[in-house]
């Protein structure tokens, strides 16, 4: 056979594609399967490359990888004839029209690196459509039209896919992310007369070490962390995590003279500077204390890095937002879509919580909490949960117990050794991990958070709230809630008000 390269050859993924003088489209032949990852096609695509081999009896998706590799190999070494091409023309394209679709949507919500396993995912997918459809011998005009459409898609997700991870390599290395952690060395009985006090406490670190650990472990995502603590202690913290093999900065700063040299152009800083709780004690009883911390840090942010996103992790929360918020808004720099005060905890406790009753993955639960971060304005939607699961009434009683107490427990086990730490690391490390996806254009970002909110006639309130590139991008409210959770919501909103009245107060 005959075929006349039309102008110059189309070239998708490293395959050359000739069209033929009647647009029929050729593909040169076995380059592209041998980059293909056969870990990352599903069992239909599977069948199909084993079945154009002619191998139709191979059952499991294992056995059918192993098989693939053998037949690959005799092939390689050109000891294997391939048989006549088994499906038609209908079912290659009805097929690919599907495989299309299914890259397309992957593609939509692609944010990652070449090294990325969604990469490699969509990658192998691409490999495969376009070998597929390669071997499409097209005769009618409808057909040829519809190869024509499928070639064009399959070349425009390709470049997308390389200028998608191009474009996510250039902003984890130039637009370096910087997260001050205004917090870095432990301490149960910290407090701001700190200052000036012995640095050699705290040995075992809280949340803002932890924290910059986990964050330093994803230099894709976080390149610059700067530690900053009223003790000095917290530069051997930075010194200590700058020596761990991966690349990016970690600073410390210590001391409120240097708190501005910390904040200056940050992207991120979270907040877990204050006290945190000993036995006998409520988040309420935090406030005195840390709400002057809030309004220093809201002082020096409006001045420093009034862009940045802004986590608010110290306790109250209820109260310790509403102080920082209202001092950036009398100073002129308060932006709403920036400021969120951090619950993730909760989440995440509940999911893990649920997963225990249920018997299931607890990384595969989520169940969206709103109202407030204290006792009572905790308020799990399990009605929202994901899967959908049903729970009796002691059961959905006994969740919420659960995770109410859950920070009480903590620090009684603690017994006079702080508050939860760990959990509360882990879970705001993954919740700056989305907000910098979010950042860099991945869509669908949900996350929950107290945020400015006055739905509720309370100024305040946690929600649940759609990320995007400069924050928060749309407050999705509390969504449909079964009588029991509407009946939490109102028990929670004077507590609120309380707590938000408690802040104005302090402000004025
Ligand atoms: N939102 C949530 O879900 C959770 C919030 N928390 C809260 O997070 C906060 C921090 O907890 P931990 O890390 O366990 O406390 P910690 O006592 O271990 O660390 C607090 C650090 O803040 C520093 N600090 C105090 N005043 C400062 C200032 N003016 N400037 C800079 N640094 C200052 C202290 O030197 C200390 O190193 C607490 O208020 C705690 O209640 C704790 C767990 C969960
Ligand atoms: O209870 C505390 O003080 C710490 C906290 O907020 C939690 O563990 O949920």
């Amino acid at each position: 056979m005959d075929y006349f390269c039309q102008a110059s050859p189309i070239v998708i993924d490293g395959c050359i594609y000739l069209l033929t003088a009647d647009g029929a489209v050729m593909a040169s032949p076995t380059k592209m399967e041998y980059r293909m990852e056969l870990e990352r096609l599903s069992k239909d695509e599977l069948a199909y490359e084993l079945a154009i081999l002619g191998v139709t009896t191979v059952t499991t998706v294992e056995e059918m990888r192993k098989t693939l590799r053998r037949m690959r190999k005799l092939a390689k070494h050109g000891s294997f004839v391939r048989p006549a091409h088994p499906f038609t023309v209908a079912v290659d394209l009805a097929a690919l029209t599907g495989l299309s679709t299914e890259i397309k949507a992957l593609l939509d919500t692609f944010v990652g690196s070449r090294a990325s396993s969604e990469y490699k995912k969509l990658e192998a997918k691409l490999s495969h459509a376009t070998g597929r459809l390669g071997r499409v011998v097209a005769s009618t005009e409808e057909e040829k039209e519809q190869v024509s459409r499928l070639l064009v898609a399959f070349s425009e997700y390709s470049m997308t896919l390389r200028s998608k991870a191009k474009h996510f390599a250039r902003s984890s290395t130039l637009n370096a992310s910087t997260v001050t952690a205004l917090e870095g060395m432990s301490g149960p009985s910290s407090s701001s007369e700190a200052e000036d006090s012995d640095t050699d406490q705290g040995a075992d670190g809280g949340i803002g070490s932890m924290l910059s650990l986990l964050l330093k472990l994803k230099p894709d995502l976080v390149t610059d962390i700067r530690m900053h603590d009223i003790r000095e202690s917290v530069n051997g913290v930075a010194m200590d995590l700058s020596h761990i093999n991966r690349s990016g900065t970690v600073r410390g700063y210590t001391g409120r003279s240097q708190l501005k040299k910390a904040l200056k152009g940050a992207d991120i800083v979270v907040i877990s500077g204050g006290i945190s709780k000993v036995a006998v004690m409520t988040r309420e009883n935090l406030f005195i204390e840390n709400a002057s911390i809030m309004e220093e840090f809201a002082r020096v942010c409006a001045e420093m890095c009034s862009e940045a996103l802004i986590d608010i992790v110290t306790n109250p929360v209820n109260s310790c937002v509403p102080v920082f918020c209202e001092t950036m808004r009398k100073l002129g720099t308060f932006n709403p879509t920036k400021v969120i005060g951090v619950t993730t905890l909760d989440l995440m406790r509940i999911s893990t919580f649920i997963a225990s009753m249920k018997g299931l993955d607890p990384r595969k639960v989520t169940c969206p909490v709103v109202g407030g971060h204290s006792l009572l304005t905790m308020v799990p939607l399990l009605s929202q949960c994901n899967p959908p699961i049903n729970f009796s009434e002691d059961e959905t009683v006994a969740l919420f117990n659960k995770v109410r107490i859950a920070g009480e427990e903590v620090v009684r086990a603690k017994a006079g050794n702080g508050a939860a730490q760990i959990a509360m690391a882990y879970s705001l490390a993954y919740f700056i991990f989305d907000q910098l996806k979010a950042k860099r254009g991945k869509a669908d970002v949900v996350q929950c958070g107290y945020v400015a909110n006055n739905a509720h006639k309370t100024k305040y309130f946690a929600t649940k709230l759609l990320l995007g590139t400069d924050g928060i991008i749309k407050d999705l409210g509390l969504g449909k809630l079964s009588s029991f959770e509407q009946e939490k919501i109102y028990e929670a909103i004077p507590i609120i008000l309380r707590d938000v009245d408690t802040a104005e107060r302090f402000i004025r």
